[in-house]
């Protein structure tokens, strides 16, 4: 059996049942005996390891890497539990290939399930009947916990009758057990698609790592789950580059971060850090709520321009000499002179704070020239009279002179980014200097006063400690870390060593090696200087300067030019997969093109690839959200539903005064249909969430709130607010309409954008 030019690496042949549920039972059984064996070799091999002394700490930290190796297998054994086995590929000779989401080896290391992201698995998601890659039949099955329930065949063999092929449908694969899994109830957490991964989807995932792809996609066409699932592949398939660096997801807020928090973890991967835009600066919380127009005009790629000038305006160069008094002697420095340090120090291209010790020896040598020359003058015209020793001298007095550190500051301050910003944000003359070529009122929206930060504050806060360089306390929360993990430990040790002598008597307790015979606290110091035990997402986390293996960024378009720049820093190699639909933008300096979008930071150095099936949104729902997307942009078209419920749009028109009292009692209703999504305008907001606070499976959100997410049914709540709430409010509404995968209604009154669509149920 051949994939594409390849041949499927290892097929087996073996006796079969004749009846397809008992045949798939019998090979389910064997696979979850063969995980049983395998998890019980790796726990038993983690207590084997637990029980190895030794006094040597190189050894110590050797133990401690298998340790953790043996926890990983582990995860992945235990997290390919449920839905062990979902597939299978059948050829003309009776070979089989089974596909599951783990790869298991029989007790003579033969292969007994394929990894779905193994090259073999491949012809499962992409094989059609007019390109069968050599498959005949291709199997579903269906399990609950470890019994199969269901088994669907799609005969892919044209020589055979080939209902896939031959019948005019959707043209996706596995029909059926897609249909189950998009008219499944939702739980509130996104779920794996492995067993139902579409063909152009799993185009995506499998693409190559090297270079940048951008998935341009209508709502519900996959590209959350798809990035997911391409994290998942790329580590499987480029372990040993992605281990060490590791894979950042980017997404728009934390509530879709818990949305989608489950799905890698259930793939059996661990080594991806999930984050907001907000969290890129580590020990930095950026919450502070913030206007539309502030939040665009920090967006701006020009605002690099006005951070680079701002850092260039602390290299200060005073107008007028300053004179500084050392001991009673007046010292004075010239304009001309700090101009011509300054220059000189620039030229050597080193952050800010890197060049500072190289200006302030240069400032300070001069200082002391001019201290020696007025006290050492010899009074009969002769040499100076001060001695090298005496020079040093002199210099410790200018260094330890206030009134020269003051100086020396104020001509070139050490700085942390966020003084810069803070001194930047708080007043308006260097504002003004380092911003002319914003306007009066785009200065006027990054005025103000305070230390807390907003989200959008930190792509300029990262601009700002790019360029800045480090003032030193990075070294210092370093130490502290590292002085904190040595004290914990030291005291673990204390109370181990404290319990031992109660546990044993005298003559057992010569024979037992206690946590101090095995351990002391040097030791312990040395092996936290030769490793670092935290996991790679919380030491990537913890550093600022961390580079990527691969950066995935969800709602891509909601980013700004700022942004951009930051996430690139992240990711110098530039390999990176983005997912987004540019019809979606709701942030005012967001996106509306790609190329519009990316352009400034990866010039046209991307690939694009288009996705146009919506599995999320029913077809009735869809034509009714189509109306809003075609006012957005006539010519954008809406993904096309996989599949329709017969359940039209409902439309409710309650007066804003009547609208919490009705949603309260509609929430409730449809809770018999899963979990309830009331999406609203940000004016009626806490109004609405008071009304349903006691409601269990209701979520109210706003419309940028409820971007990525989905519920089993949505309420849209004041529709005409949320389009008029925001500059970008019809691509509100539309996000706002295509998050239900069952039933949708609208309360309150209509804006025009939908008022004569035909797509409403006219009987509420
Ligand atoms: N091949 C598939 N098999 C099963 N479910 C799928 C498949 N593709 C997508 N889905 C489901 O469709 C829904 C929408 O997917 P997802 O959230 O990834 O879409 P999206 O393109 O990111 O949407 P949006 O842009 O609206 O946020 C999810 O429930 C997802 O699990």
């Amino acid at each position: 059996m051949s994939s594409g030019n390849q041949r499927v690496a290892f097929y087996h042949k073996g006796f079969e049942l004749p009846n397809p549920l008992q045949a798939e039972q019998f090979h389910l059984t064997t696979f979850y005996a063969a995980l049983d064996t395998e998890r019980e070799r790796a726990e038993a091999r983690t207590q084997d390891e637990q029980l190895v002394r030794t006094r040597n700490a190189q050894a110590l930290h050797q133990r401690d890497g298998r340790i953790r190796e043996l926890n990983v297998r582990l995860a992945r054994l235990n997290s390919a539990e449920e839905g062990l086995y979902f597939g299978r590929l059948d050829d003309a000779g009776g070979e089989t290939l089974h596909i599951g989401r783990i790869g298991l080896h029989d007790a003579d290391y033969e292969p007994l399930l394929v990894d779905w992201r193994a090259p073999a698995a491949r012809p499962f998601y992409v094989a059609t009947a007019v390109a069968n890659e050599g498959v005949v039949r291709r199997r579903h099955i269906q399990t609950r916990l470890r019994t199969v329930i269901d088994v669907q065949d799609e005969h892919l063999d044209l020589d055979r009758e080939a209902p896939d092929a031959s019948k005019p449908g959707t043209g996706v694969m596995g029909e059926a057990v897609l249909l189950a899994a998009l008219n499944a109830r939702r739980t509130g957490r996104m779920e794996s698609i492995v067993q139902t991964i579409q063909a152009d989807q799993d185009r995506i995932i499998r693409s190559e790592l090297p270079g940048i792809l951008v998935v341009q996609g209508g709502p519900g066409t996959g590209k959350t789950a798809i990035a997911l699932h391409r994290a998942a592949y790329l580590l499987y398939t480029h372990r040993e580059q992605l281990e060490k660096r590791g894979i950042l997801v980017v997404g728009p807020n934390p509530a879709f971060l818990r949305f989608i928090g489950e799905v890698l973890p259930s793939l059996g991967e661990e080594g991806v850090r999930l984050v907001t835009v907000a969290e890129l600066m580590p020990g930095l919380t950026a919450t502070r709520p913030e206007d539309a127009e502030s939040a665009e005009v920090k967006g701006r790629a020009v605002m690099a321009e006005v951070i680079a000038k701002a850092v260039a305006d602390r290299q200060w160069v005073p107008e007028r000499p300053i004179q500084v008094t050392v001991d009673r002697t007046v010292l004075r420095l010239d304009p001309a002179y700090c101009a011509d340090v300054r220059a000189r120090v620039r030229e050597r291209h080193l952050t800010h704070n890197q060049a500072r010790p190289f200006f302030l020896t240069e400032i300070v040598d001069h200082l002391t020239d001019q201290y020696a020359d007025l006290i050492g003058a010899d009074p009969l015209g002769g040499e100076n009279l001060l001695d090298e020793y005496d020079l040093a001298e002199l210099r410790k007095e200018v260094l330890a002179e206030p009134a020269v550190q003051a100086l020396l500051d104020q001509l070139w301050p050490l700085l942390g980014p966020q003084r810069l910003l803070e001194d930047l944000y708080g007043d308006e003359d260097r504002l003004a200097l380092a911003a002319p070529q914003l306007s009066v009122l785009d200065r006027e929206h990054l005025l103000r006063y305070g230390d807390d930060w907003s989200p959008s504050d930190v792509p300029l806060l990262d601009e700002a400690a790019e360029l800045l360089g480090d003032d030193g306390r990075d070294a210092a929360r370093e130490k502290a870390a590292r002085a904190r993990a040595i004290a914990y430990a030291q005291g673990s040790l204390d109370v181990l060593t404290g319990s031992a002598s109660t546990d044993f008597d005298d003559e057992d307790e010569s024979e037992v090696l206690t946590a101090r015979d095995i351990l002391d606290a040097g030791m312990l110091a040395e092996r936290y200087e030769a490793e670092d035990d935290r996991t790679l997402a919380d030491r990537a986390g913890a550093d600022r300067r961390w580079t990527y293996g691969h950066v995935i960024v969800d709602e891509a378009q909601e980013l700004t030019p700022m942004a951009w720049r930051a996430i690139a820093r992240r990711c110098p190699l530039r390999s990176m997969t983005m997912v987004g639909d540019v019809a979606q933008t709701g942030a005012v300096g967001g996106g509306t093109s790609w190329e519009g979008a990316l352009g400034p930071t990866f010039g046209d150095r991307w690939r694009l690839a288009e996705l146009t099936l919506n599995y999320r949104t029913p077809a009735e729902v869809m034509e009714l959200a189509g109306d809003v997307l075609r006012a957005v942009d006539p010519r954008a078209k809406a993904p096309h539903s996989v599949r329709s419920t017969g359940v039209k749009p409902w439309h409710a028109d309650i007066a804003a005064a009547d609208q919490a009292a009705y949603v309260q009692k509609v929430a409730a209703e449809e809770t018999q249909h899963g979990q309830v999504g009331v999406i609203t305008s940000r004016s009626r907001l806490e109004l609405v969430q008071e009304a349903v606070s006691q409601l269990s499976d209701v979520t109210v959100l706003s419309a940028a709130g409820a971007k990525g997410l989905e519920f089993d049914s949505v309420l849209v709540v004041d529709p005409d607010g949320i389009l008029i709430e925001s500059p970008r409010g019809l691509r509100d509404l539309y996000v706002a309409l295509t998050r239900c995968t069952q039933r949708l209604g609208v309360v309150g009154p209509l804006p025009e954008v939908l008022h004569s669509s035909t797509a409403w149920d006219a009987r509420r």
